[in-house]
């Protein structure tokens, strides 16, 4: 995380992404397999690992980074699947924050599998 987007984060209230920011920031996340919600301002993704020690290994190191950033996931696990949805309760809606919180947990699961 850079120095921009530290002051940027601590800075400021999140706001709802606009149609152009979800446009610029959401194509690098579907094409990780993200999706956005029906019905609700958030996005999601299903991460399988190889057993529980995985799942839970990774599912430790997003909590701490979430921890760090004040911002954390809704999350669902079943032995070595865990499910996330992503979304800010602050701006009732999906903001940088969760394209952030996003990216991290990619980089933790790629690492992981
Ligand atoms: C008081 C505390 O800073 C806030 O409730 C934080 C905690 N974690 C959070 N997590 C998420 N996903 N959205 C928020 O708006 C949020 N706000």
């Amino acid at each position: 995380m850079g120095a921009l987007w530290s002051t940027y984060w601590e800075a400021g209230k999140a706001h709802r992404l606009s149609t152009e920011e979800r446009d610029q920031l959401l194509p690098n996340l579907r094409a990780v397999g993200w999706n956005e919600l029906e019905g609700r301002d958030a996005i999601f993704k299903q991460f399988h690992f190889k057993d529980f020690n995985r799942a839970f290994g990774f599912m430790t190191r997003v909590a701490l980074q979430a921890e760090k950033l004040d911002h954390h996931p809704e999350w669902f696990n079943v032995y070595n699947k865990v499910h996330i949805t992503l979304s800010t309760h602050e701006c009732a809606g999906l903001s940088e924050r969760d394209i952030n919180l996003a990216s991290f947990i990619e980089q933790v699961a790629v690492s992981m599998t």
